[in-house]
């Protein structure tokens, strides 16, 4: 794919700009460096300790915070951004050298993801500033809705004027309900004829909502002679495949509903799964050498996100540099201050270090994939079209003819020009046959080539493992951002994400792709290694935290100490760590231009989050290992705010019936009553300089138990409200139990034996 866009002459597409703070990274030297002499003095001092047991869990667990330290200094060492050119593109090349683009949307349930999220991404992309002939839209459907396929229908027809609409007059936000909200209003100097077609746009626009959201309210009727004969007595978990296409070369690109085969017999692996069977019909169907692909909620912000895309893809040499272009999540609509702390900001530095190093993760949804990276191939690779066997390509990929023959294209490069292929719908057989849930068996899909299966976080895994073949890959940030999504808007929903990105993460570890593994059998860089292991080990991470977090009121209980007393020279160290960290986050989320609240919201939903939603990821895994429980990839809510909606609880945390805040309401009770147990101590005690000394002992410990109170504040608050907002009782009662078994132990160990 190389047009005449190396010619030294001409101004770059794309830059690469590396760079650094150096601020930064003195800082984060200075807090390694505190880090490593609270371990050098726990170890020295180890021997004059009366109690051995926290000084010794103290130890294991600052090791633990300084390895994890470690991993993401050298994670942020070196930033880099991409920027992208796309005007000197469009000057340079020729639309018809652009190369063609499968764009693959995938939805799992019209209740948590309803259509008209969906329908707007749909819209969104079908918009987008790039040749309509080298585009087709695929849009999986693993609810199998009949609500969704007429929802589907009744978007591309409508999209037969919206499209226009938005190409005329280079509208910038081309998902309707962004672009229709109620500040939009038209401006007195706006034409009279585009005031007519905005008018008429969003009358449009309205008739189709009015009649997706008629269409969600009434069961669905099944009419055998209807176009919706198929969806008659199907179940989502049971039903035979079902593909349409319903619109081909009509100007706009390709649209084609999928809901693949499911039988309960066969495992579906998920998302994973949805992906393959959406690589293979697209394979039969139109063949990209690139394929996009994006979440039902992450509508294209930028309608120039391809030609960006482009930019990187034209502008590298070498295919090897560019394995996959992953455009950054980002979302729009966001609670104020990030309440649940899931808007990802977090995650900026560490991302875009990443990317300095062997490239950006790949982050399951707004990513361009080369199929042929899709179908296995290695960065190193050489293959022309007469080395290619049928007969290796059937172990493969599986039996059918006409995808092998589409693979031996991709693979040898011969694919580029589609000019002379036939439409998809006459080739609709096949799709079917590869859509089936039994096309699977004997061939390496899930395995070696497409979405690899064997962990929650799909994308990851087969992230690593591109990267484990030798591939680089580049992050695309255009501004404005090149899609928006919907962060999860409640905290149960958030819960859920949280803790299936854990499993996910985790399950990693325990596979061959392992970037230990990786880096070692094959060619991981050793830093994007450690990179890996930074979020991997997310899971693993609440052990140690949950541990540290009992540790003030272990020690407050029984009247001993964790920390160095506030008499002793070491006492510095401790608050050192704590309160450089604690300046350098925020001077992080400053830089960000994020208000100090948010800074606070993720530092709290840090501690929260990891002693909850990853434990019980980890603990997930541990059951899974042990052979005892299955993962199942529970979908995540999306909300569709309607304008006129302005609900003041925005933001309040609510709670489900869900054990997963078990463990954060313990660390919150027993670190309170440890908290009343030491002002009791005080008020007992007369003398005003004994009264000191004690302060000042435990002064370390208690200032701990008030910080663990603070992060979990919400759950005090959730302990004393009713409805959906409080925490139901029986989530209390055992928690209340486990508080005072931990208290009972606490008070056993304590005693002399
Ligand atoms: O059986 C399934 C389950 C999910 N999905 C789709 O997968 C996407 C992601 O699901 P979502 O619930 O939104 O997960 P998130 O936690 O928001 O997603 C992040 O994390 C996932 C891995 O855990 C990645 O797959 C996603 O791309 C990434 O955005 C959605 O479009 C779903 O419709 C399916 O198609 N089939
Ligand atoms: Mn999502």
């Amino acid at each position: 794919m190389a047009i005449n866009t190396q010619d030294s002459t001409c101004l770059p597409l794309q830059e690469k700009i590396v760079y650094h703070s150096k601020t930064a990274r003195f800082i984060e030297l200075v807090i390694l460096s505190f880090l490593l002499s609270l371990l050098v003095y726990r170890v020295i001092s180890f021997k004059d300790q009366s109690h051995y047991i926290p000084w010794l869990l103290a130890l294991l667990c600052e090791s633990w915070f300084t390895f994890i330290w470690i991993l993401s200094m050298s994670t942020k060492w070196n930033q880099c951004t991409t920027k992208t050119y796309p005007d000197r593109l469009m000057k340079r090349a020729n639309e018809f050298e652009f190369p063609a683009v499968d764009v693959f949307v995938t939805t799992a349930d019209p209740i948590l993801e309803p259509c008209i999220i969906t329908m707007n991404t749909v819209l969104s992309l079908l918009a987008v500033d790039y040749p309509a002939q080298k585009l087709a839209l695929y849009l999986s459907d693993d609810a199998c809705s009949p609500l969704t396929y007429y929802s589907l229908v009744e978007t591309t027809n409508f999209a037969k004027l919206w499209v226009p609409f938005c190409k005329k007059y280079n509208i910038q936000v081309r998902a309707p309900f962004r672009y229709f909200t109620s500040n939009s209003t038209l401006l007195d100097d706006d034409s009279l004829e585009f005031q007519r077609e905005w008018k008429m746009m969003k009358n449009e626009y309205d008739d189709l909502y009015k009649k997706m959201e008629l269409a969600s309210q009434r069961p669905f009727t099944c009419d055998r002679n209807s176009d919706f004969a198929d969806f008659c007595d199907v179940h989502r978990s049971d039903h035979p495949a079902i593909i349409k296409v319903i619109s081909e070369n009509k100007g706009l690109p390709h649209v084609i509903y999928i809901s693949r085969e499911k039988n309960p017999k066969h495992h579906h692996y998920y998302k994973a799964g949805a992906m393959n069977v959406l690589a293979r019909v697209s394979g039969i169907m139109t063949n990209a050498p690139l394929m996009l692909n994006v979440d039902c909620d992450m509508y294209a912000n930028n309608p120039q996100v391809f030609l960006h895309a482009m930019c990187i893809i034209f502008g590298y040499k070498n295919d090897q540099d560019c394995g996959f272009i992953q455009v950054p999540q980002a979302f729009y609509d966001g609670l104020k201050d990030d309440p649940f702390g899931n808007q990802l900001a977090n995650y900026y530095y560490l991302m875009n270090g990443i990317s300095a190093i062997q490239g950006p993760l790949y982050g399951g949804t707004n990513c361009f994939h080369r199929r042929k990276i899709i179908y296995g191939l290695s960065a190193n690779d050489k293959i022309k079209n007469g080395n290619i066997i049928n007969e290796d390509l059937h172990q493969v990929f599986g039996k059918s003819f006409e995808l092998r023959e589409t693979v031996a294209q991709i693979i040898s490069g011969s694919n580029i020009k589609i000019e002379n292929q036939k439409t998809p719908s006459s080739l609709i057989e096949e799709a079917f046959y590869v859509a089936g849930c039994s096309y699977e068996y004997g061939t390496l899909w899930g395995k070696k080539v497409g979405w690899l299966y064997g962990s929650a976080a799909e994308d990851m895994l087969t992230g690593i493992n591109i990267h484990g073949r030798g591939w680089k890959s580049v992050i695309c940030s255009p501004d404005p951002p090149g899609f928006l999504g919907c962060a999860p808007p409640t905290y149960p929903s958030s819960l859920t994400q949280q803790k299936r990105w854990a499993i996910g993460l985790l399950e990693i570890l325990f596979t061959d792709k392992n970037p230990l593994l990786l880096t070692i059998k094959a060619k991981l860089w050793f830093r994007q290694a450690l990179a890996y292991y930074w979020i991997c080990l997310w899971g693993v991470r609440s052990i140690p935290e949950i541990c540290y977090a009992f540790l003030p009121a272990y020690c407050i209980i029984t009247g001993s100490h964790f920390l160095p007393k506030i008499n002793e020279r070491a006492f510095f160290i401790p608050v050192g760590v704590f309160m450089i960290f604690n300046v350098y986050v925020f001077w992080e989320c400053k830089r960000l231009g994020v208000s100090l609240r948010t800074w606070w919201n993720l530092q709290r939903m840090g501690r929260v989050t990891t002693m909850t939603a990853w434990l019980f990821g980890f603990l997930s895994v541990m059951l899974k290992l042990m052979g005892l429980s299955k993962i199942v990839f529970e979908v995540t809510q999306k909300e569709h705010k309607s304008n006129d909606s302005d609900d003041k609880n925005d933001g309040r945390f609510m709670y489900d019936k869900s054990p997963v805040i078990i463990p954060g309401i313990v660390v919150l009770l027993v670190n309170m009553i440890a908290l009343v147990n030491s002002v009791l101590r005080l008020l007992k005690v007369n003398n005003s300089e004994i009264w000191m000394e004690v302060l000042g002992l435990g002064l370390g410990e208690m200032f701990c138990s008030v910080w663990m109170l603070l992060c979990f504040w919400e759950f005090l608050k959730g302990l004393f409200r009713n409805g959906k907002y409080g925490i139901p009782s029986l989530t209390i009662w055992k928690s209340g139990v486990l508080t005072l078994f931990f208290v009972h132990v606490c008070r056993k160990s304590s005693q002399p034996f």
